[in-house]
């Protein structure tokens, strides 16, 4: 029989909904007795690591999970799922597959209804998600996000609505594979996987979007805030707006990692434009271009790579490689 750990941490799985119509957390995770899963054939042992909404996980937090995640494998676990808030499901998702070895299927998931509403998902996606951790078939794909039937890979999922249970996609490569009924079934493989180890978190790394008529202030904001690594949601393929240049080359010349990602849901941010402040002029200033993440997941990737150390040309090759 496979033995699977259930780490809950929080969010709307968790929850429930009061007399009031708000959706409220519980000293009692409902969803943590295994009742109406219907999977004799599987063990669910679980850990009540955390309780909280899931805007208020952190870098430090994602690095609990992770840890308490290490010490199942070194126990010799099958499969680990990890329920978790929505709104940052994919950091940590993505968190942990940089930072955990390749090897057991570790799965995430969560709930878009508190667990009394009517049509409530949390036990159907906590159902889904132990069928993925126990299935062989889901070994070697990195870390899981398992959805409203949908698997998906950490490195690109993303969350797409504010409330459908259909919320969980993978904007560039769709599905790894689905959930229907009692099977697993996976369509695609995961190319590529790199692991860094790490034993803690830098602060400091900051994250901005940009907008027509940007100019430089928030840039100085945050060099103000003496930052260890800066990540820039530019425009389409990887613009800027021109104003922002001298603040981002002053960022630069503090030697302060820039990163940037393309604030549109799909594609590929990439140096295709010549003018000033188009993504040939920036890559040559040294901003790294992180091509298929979107700006939480380069966020968590630029804390991961300067938290085991990496710097300078380790540190630009780490996330300007798209399969790691
Ligand atoms: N559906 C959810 O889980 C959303 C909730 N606000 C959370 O992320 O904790």
């Amino acid at each position: 029989m496979k033995k699977i750990l259930a780490i809950h941490t929080g969010g709307t799985i968790s929850m429930s909904l009061d007399d009031q119509g708000s959706v409220v957390q519980n000293e009692k995770n409902p969803i943590d007795n295994n009742a109406g899963l219907g999977l004799d054939d599987i063990e669910v042992e679980n850990d009540e690591l955390l309780n909280l909404p899931s805007p208020q996980m952190t870098p430090a937090t994602m690095l609990q999970v992770k840890n308490r995640i290490q010490q199942a494998i070194s126990d010799g676990i099958d499969g680990v799922v990890v329920t978790h808030g929505t709104d940052t499901l994919e950091e940590t998702a993505y968190f942990l597959d940089l930072t955990l070895p390749n090897t057991i299927p570790v799965v995430v998931t969560g709930a878009m209804r508190s667990s009394n509403e009517i049509g409530a998902d949390g036990v159907f996606n906590f159902k889904s998600a132990i069928q993925v951790a126990a299935s062989d078939a889901a070994r070697n794909k990195g870390v899981l996000v398992v959805f409203n039937t949908g698997i998906y890979s950490a490195r690109y999922v993303t969350k797409t609505h504010t409330t459908s249970v259909d919320t969980f996609k993978d904007p560039i490569y769709g599905t790894l594979g689905t959930v229907d009924h009692d099977q697993v079934i996976f369509a695609q493989q995961l190319i590529g996987s790199e692991y860094t180890e790490i034993n803690h978190v830098v602060d400091g790394v900051y994250m901005v979007k940009a907008y027509a008529g940007m100019t430089g202030t928030l840039f100085e904001a945050i060099q103000a805030a003496q930052p260890t690594g800066v990540v820039i949601e530019a425009m389409g393929a990887g613009n800027l707006p021109k104003a922002t240049l001298p603040a981002v080359q002053s960022l630069l010349d503090a030697g302060i990692p820039v990163v940037l990602v393309s604030r549109c849901f799909s594609g590929y941010a990439q140096p295709i434009y010549a003018y000033t402040g188009g993504g040939i002029e920036l890559q040559s200033m040294g901003l790294v271009f992180c091509e298929q993440l979107n700006g939480p997941k380069a966020r968590i990737k630029l804390i991961v790579g300067l938290s085991c150390g990496k710097s300078g040309y380790a540190l630009q090759e780490y996330m300007s490689n798209a399969l790691s």
